[in-house]
C-alpha cells in the first residue's frame, strides 16, 4: 500500500512512500530497543538539551512547518501556526512536568538512619499513534516526555498526516537525537497492528477514536507490562445559562463547537439551554452567528471554517446527520458542502429538544468529528447537568453562566476530565492534566500528566552498612 498526501493549498502531491512492511517494522523495533538502553543511561541534562535543541529547531522552521499543516491537514493558517505554537510551549512544560513529577529523589527528612529513594525507570520502547488532526502537537506530547524519561520512540503518524510525521522526524535528527531513539513506521491500522504485536513495545500511546482504542485493548490483552494510554474522542456538552447575552453565546458556542471545522477533540457536539426569556434570542444569534461563518480553503484569506480532512470524513459527517433527523431532530441550519472541495462542510445545527429520553441516549452515545452541533433546551439547572452527562464519554465539558457553586455543581456532576466555566471546551492549558473520563479515556491523561506514563517508579531503602534493624520500624 502506498500513502499519499496531496496538498489542500496547490493540490500537489506531497507525501508518497510505501507503508513500512512487517519485516522493516521488525527491524525498526529491534533497532529501537537497543538504542532505549543507551538513551537510558544519557544523563537527564543531556536529554532536556536535545528536546529542547528540537525545540529551537521547530520555532526556526515555524513557517515551514505551520504552512505544511495547512497543506497536508487543511487548517487555516492561524490555527496550524498556533497548532506550532503549542507545539513550542510543550518542550519546556514537559521539561517542568519532568522536574516535577518524574525526577528521582532522596525523601526528606531522612527517616533515621534509613534513607528513601525513588527513581524513575524507562519503559523501554513507546509506540506512539498520532491523529490526523493535530499532527505535531499532540504527538509531540507523547514523544517528548518519553524521550525525556529516557525512552527509545517508535513513531506512526495518522496515514493522513504522513508529510508532517516525517517533517518531525527530520526535525528530531536534525536537532541531534541519534536515529535509532527515534525511528517511524508508516501506514494505516494494519501497520500499527503489527507493530503493537511485537515484544520490543514497553507501551503503546494512542490519541484517536474510541473504536481504535478498544481495539488496540483488545490486541493488547494478557499483555498487562505493556503500558497503555489512551486519548480517545467525546461527545462535549456545553451549558448555557439565561443570564449569558445572545451574542456572548453565539461566539462562545460557535467557536466550542465550529473551530478547527469541529476536528478538535474537545469540540462541543451539543449545546443545552436552560429555557427562560432569553433562550429563543441566544439560540437565534447561534444560528445567525454560524451561518455567517464563512468558509474557505487555507489559501482564502476570508476563511473562518476550513475543511474536514478528506471527502469520506465529509460523507461520513452527512450520515451522523442524516442519522440524527432519523432521530427526530430538527434542522436549524442545515447540513451542507461547499460547492468549492468536496471536502468543504458548513457548519450545520440540529435541534433535539423534542426527542425521546432513548433518543437523547442514542445522540450522548454518537461520535463524530466535525462542524456539526445539536441543540437542546431543558427547563432547569439540574436538568442542564442531567442531559450533558447523558453520555458515556467524558472528555471536555463548559458552563456558560451562573456562579461558582453551580460551576462546582456542573463539575462534579457532568463527568468529564476537562470542564471550564465562561469559556469554550476547547483550547486546554498545557500546564494541566488533559484526558478523558469513561469512555473517553483509560485513566491516564496526557498534557502536563503524559510524563507519568513514561517511567516506572523504583524505590529503595538505603543503609549505610548492612542493618538487622527491626523493618517494621520504618512507617513512613
Ligand atoms: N483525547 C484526545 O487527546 C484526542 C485528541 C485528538 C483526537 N482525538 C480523537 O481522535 C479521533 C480523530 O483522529 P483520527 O481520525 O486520526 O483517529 P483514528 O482513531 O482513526 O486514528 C488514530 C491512529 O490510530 C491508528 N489506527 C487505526 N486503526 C488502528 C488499529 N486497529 N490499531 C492500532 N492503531 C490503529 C491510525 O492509523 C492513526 O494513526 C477523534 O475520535 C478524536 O476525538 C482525541
Ligand atoms: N488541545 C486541543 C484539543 C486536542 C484534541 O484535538 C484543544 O483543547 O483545543
Amino acid at each position: 500500500m502506498n500513502l499519499q498526501s496531496v496538498s489542500f493549498i496547490s493540490g500537489e502531491p506531497i507525501f508518497d512512500k510505501k507503508a513500512t512492511n512487517k519485516q522493516e517494522i521488525g527491524e525498526i523495533l529491534e533497532k529501537a530497543k537497543v538504542a532505549g538502553q543507551i538513551w537510558a543511561n544519557v544523563s537527564v541534562a543531556d536529554r532536556i538539551e536535545c528536546v529542547r535543541q528540537f525545540g529551537a529547531f521547530v520555532s526556526a522552521h515555524r513557517d515551514q512547518i505551520s504552512k505544511l499543516i495547512s497543506s497536508e491537514v487543511g487548517k487555516l493558517p492561524w490555527d496550524a501556526d498556533g497548532e506550532v505554537s503549542a507545539s513550542i510551549a510543550k518542550v519546556e512544560l514537559s521539561i517542568a512536568a519532568m522536574e516535577t513529577r518524574r525526577r528521582d529523589r532522596i525523601l526528606q527528612p531522612s527517616n533515621g538512619p534509613v534513607q528513601r529513594q525513588v527513581r524513575y525507570r524507562p519503559i523501554g520502547v513507546g509506540l506512539v499513534l498520532g491523529p490526523f488532526n493535530f499532527p505535531l502537537h499532540l504527538p509531540g506530547g507523547q514523544i517528548i516526555p518519553l524521550l525525556l524519561a529516557g525512552n527509545a520512540v517508535v513513531f506512526k503518524p495518522s496515514e493522513k498526516a504522513t508529510a508532517v510525521g516525517q517533517w518531525m522526524m527530520d526535525a528530531w535528527h536534525q536537532s541531534g537525537l541519534p536515529r535509532d531513539v527515534m525511528q517511524w513506521i508508516v501506514g494505516a491500522g494494519d501497520t500499527a497492528v503489527t507493530a503493537i504485536d511485537r515484544p520490543e513495545v514497553g507501551g503503546v500511546f494512542l490519541t484517536g477514536s474510541r473504536a481504535v482504542g478498544q481495539a488496540i485493548h483488545r490486541q493488547l490483552a494478557g499483555r498487562p507490562e505493556v503500558m497503555l494510554a489512551l486519548e480517545l474522542g467525546g461527545n462535549n456538552p456545553i451549558i448555557v445559562t439565561e443570564s449569558v447575552p445572545p451574542d456572548t453565546v453565539a461566539k462562545l458556542v460557535s467557536f466550542s463547537a465550529f473551530v478547527s471545522a469541529g476536528q478538535r477533540c474537545t469540540c462541543a457536539r451539543r449545546a443545552i439551554f436552560v429555557d427562560g426569556n432569553d433562550s429563543n434570542h441566544q439560540i437565534n444569534a447561534l444560528v445567525i452567528a454560524t451561518e455567517k461563518l464563512s468558509a474557505g480553503l487555507p489559501g482564502d484569506n476570508r476563511a473562518e471554517v476550513g475543511p474536514l480532512i478528506d471527502a469520506t470524513a465529509a460523507k461520513r459527517l452527512k450520515q451522523t446527520y442524516d442519522e440524527l433527523l432519523h432521530l427526530g431532530c430538527k434542522p436549524l441550519l442545515p447540513f451542507a458542502v461547499d460547492p468549492r472541495h468536496p471536502a468543504l462542510v458548513r457548519p450545520s445545527i440540529l435541534d433535539a429538544t423534542d426527542i425521546s429520553p432513548d433518543g437523547l441516549a442514542a445522540i450522548g452515545a454518537m461520535e463524530w468529528f466535525g462542524p456539526l452541533l445539536v441543540v437542546q433546551r431543558v427547563k432547569n439547572f439540574e436538568a442542564a447537568i442531567h442531559a450533558a452527562a447523558r453520555t458515556p464519554y467524558g472528555l471536555a465539558a463548559s458552563l456558560l453562566g451562573g456562579s461558582k457553586a453551580m460551576f462546582d455543581q456542573f463539575a462534579a456532576g457532568v463527568g468529564a476530565g476537562v470542564v471550564n466555566w465562561n469559556g469554550p471546551t476547547t483550547g486546554a492549558a498545557g500546564a494541566l492534566p488533559f484526558g478523558g473520563l469513561d469512555a473517553s479515556g483509560n485513566h491516564r491523561p496526557a498534557g502536563y500528566y503524559a510524563i507519568d506514563f513514561c517511567s516506572d517508579p523504583v524505590s529503595s531503602l538505603l543503609r549505610d552498612e548492612p542493618s538487622t534493624d527491626d523493618p517494621w520500624s520504618i512507617v513512613s
